[in-house]
């Protein structure tokens, strides 16, 4: 984990009322949360949920329809902040006709300050089983995991503040998916650098993320340090054959509970022991992300190091 302890207060990303609306409707609504500098956040949800709505807001690429959202304490894709963001968005834009080269000669004078080349070039080349790319191939002849493998060369080498990645594992075989996932966790520890992902794989998230934002249908469903949302919650299995509600949760929030026979399995919100017969342990961060997604009427909670301070937005205003 990243230490923090020289980055007592900065702030990432602190949206306020955040809303976008598109033709068919809002795709984020209401949404206020903080994300620390320095964590590496898990951005998680169903299809259509509204991550990459949130990223493009992020990278300056859209507008907000309502609210506010500031990155890095400044406004999204402001002159101040643009050079100190990376994005590399589902489709990996790059330019089809360069070489790989070319790619990253451009990626350098885009970014004469900060650019590695070494890092660039040790991205691209170094393909464990054959996963590498030639520096002549010219983009457009590359596979989508060989496209996917320069995109994410090209954002990591800008040695970016904040780098925003949308499902940027999803086209990775799985050896070159592990391999890219030491290479960020080592730039986010080396570098203190902000990581925003957006992705399905709860399995790649886990260990790598020590933040949450999780959102479903454009709201904010929980947010927060990974270990303060699992300590918040238990699953509680046991044997149980009445009908209605434990009387031992009674003083829980229920997120989720499902009967399988006689076994009843919940996932709990609580700050306090679970009386009788229960056994009861903390979730893993599937078990946790899993019973959110499948009751999408359970309260939110945002923990406190999520919740935004409106002094740190005044400057992106
Ligand atoms: N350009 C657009 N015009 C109209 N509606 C859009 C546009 N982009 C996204 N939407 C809608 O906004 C909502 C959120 O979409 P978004 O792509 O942000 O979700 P997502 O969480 O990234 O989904 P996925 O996991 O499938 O990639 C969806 O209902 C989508 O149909």
């Amino acid at each position: 984990m990243t230490d923090l302890t020289f980055l007592p207060d900065r702030t990432a990303l602190e949206a306020v009322d955040l809303g976008v609306r598109y033709r068919g409707g809002w795709a984020l609504r209401d949404c206020s949360f903080r994300v620390p500098a320095g964590r590496v956040c898990a951005l998680v949800g169903p299809n259509g949920a509204g991550k990459s709505t949130l990223l493009s807001l992020a990278a300056g690429l859209r507008k907000p329809s309502a609210g506010r959202l500031s990155v890095l304490g400044g406004a999204p894709g402001g002159a101040d902040v643009r050079p100190r963001v990376a994005y590399v968005a589902q489709d990996n834009p790059l330019y089809p006709h360069f070489t790989v080269a070319e790619t990253l000669r451009l990626g350098r004078e885009l970014n004469p300050g900060s650019w590695d080349q070494a890092a660039a070039e040790r991205f691209v080349h170094e393909g464990g089983a054959g996963g590498g790319v030639r520096p002549g191939a010219r983009v457009d002849s590359l596979s989508g995991g060989q496209r996917r493998r320069v995109a994410l060369a090209f954002a990591l080498a800008k040695r970016p503040e904040l780098l925003l990645l949308d499902e940027p594992m999803s086209d990775l075989d799985p050896l070159v998916r592990h391999e890219m996932m030491a290479a960020l966790m080592a730039q986010a520890a080396e570098h203190a650098t902000t990581v925003v992902i957006a992705s399905h794989v709860i399995a790649e998230l886990e260990g790598a993320c020590d933040y949450l934002l999780l959102i479903a249908d454009g709201r904010v469903r929980l947010a927060g340090e990974v270990e303060d949302l699992l300590s918040a919650h238990r699953l509680v299995m046991g044997r149980y054959e009445d009908a209605g509600t434990p009387r031992e949760f009674a003083a829980h929030t229920i997120v989720e509970a499902r009967t399988t026979g006689r076994q009843l399995t919940a996932l709990v919100r609580t700050d306090g022991p679970i009386g009788g017969h229960w056994e009861v342990a903390e979730p893993s961060l599937e078990e946790l992300l899993l019973a959110h997604l499948r009751a999408p009427g359970a309260p939110a909670l945002v923990a406190p190091s999520a919740e935004p301070r409106p002094a740190g937005l005044k400057a992106a205003a």
